[in-house]
């Protein structure tokens, strides 16, 4: 479980986050959602421990993750960045394996039930045919699931995933989603694109300004009188196969 209790995030003197609480029980995906710039990277951040927080505590199953030593906290939180590190040398399948380096102690090599675990994150994401491949080489969207497999590889009890169906054709935005969903995880996923939220995320968190400004079941959130106000476009609202579905209109903003 993540919980999350009023974090704040301040980079110089503007609050990019000002007191955000939420929780994710084991087993769920909450989607964070919002415009550019309302927070959404800064608190997956706040998390893992890579910006200062200027305020507020964060847990993940009741450890408070300041606390914690970094192996530690990989061992619980593995994350996938907006944007990662190009110039990476390794293959595929090396890249994947490096998510095991958590559960290695100091150089020892790598074991067989790593290099299975590397194996079944490689096919889970369907990149196990690129395993000999430069990752440098891979396209954008190969990539995304590259690094997706290397998180799964870590094996941590917990997900973070900033944007992870960027560069995707929809096929696999769709199955990356099932698949994320499918986990025994407790996972926070930044998404842009809300008809994604609607269909994959057991609860969705709006951020506006920094602020929660709605949180709850994506049907409950995902409404055009809320969503409106904060993206400032018209949106409609259907049903598509039993999940909100939302058209978005420049001219019909009310
Ligand atoms: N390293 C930084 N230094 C200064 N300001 C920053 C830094 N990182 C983020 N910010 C600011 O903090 C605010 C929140 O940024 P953040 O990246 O968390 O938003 P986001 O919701 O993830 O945005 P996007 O959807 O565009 O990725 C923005 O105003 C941004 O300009």
């Amino acid at each position: 479980m993540i919980t999350a209790d009023e974090i704040t995030v301040r980079y110089g003197r503007s609050p990019a986050l000002d007191r955000v609480s939420l929780a994710v029980a084991d087993g769920a995906m909450t989607g964070l959602v919002g415009p550019n710039g309302s927070g959404k990277s800064s608190f997956l951040r706040a998390l893992l421990g890579a910006v200062d927080r200027a305020g507020g505590k964060a847990f993940a199953d009741g450890d408070e993750l300041s606390v914690l030593s970094a192996r530690q906290r990989a061992l619980r939180l593995a994350a996938v960045a907006q944007s990662e590190d190009s110039g990476n040398p390794l293959t595929v399948a090396e890249s994947v394996l490096l998510g095991r380096s958590v559960h290695r102690r100091g150089w020892e090599p790598y074991r067989a039930e790593d290099r299975a675990a590397a194996a079944e994150a490689m096919r889970a994401t369907g990149v196990d045919g690129l395993a000999d491949k430069a990752f440098t080489a891979l396209s954008g969207g190969e990539r995304q699931r590259a690094l997706i497999a290397r998180a799964l590889a870590q094996r941590s009890t917990h997900l973070l995933l900033d944007e992870p169906t960027n560069h995707l054709d929809v096929r696999f935005q769709h199955e990356v989603l099932e698949l994320v969903r499918g986990l025994p995880l407790c996972t926070v996923v930044v998404l842009h694109d809300l008809n994604l939220a609607a269909r994959y995320c057991d609860e969705v968190v709006l951020l506006d300004r920094g602020r929660v400004t709605a949180a709850g079941k994506p049907d409950h959130v995902l409404t055009p009188p809320v969503l409106e106000p904060v993206y400032r476009i018209g949106v409609r609202r259907f049903t598509v196969d039993g999940a909100p579905h939302l058209a978005f209109s420049p001219r019909g903003v009310r």
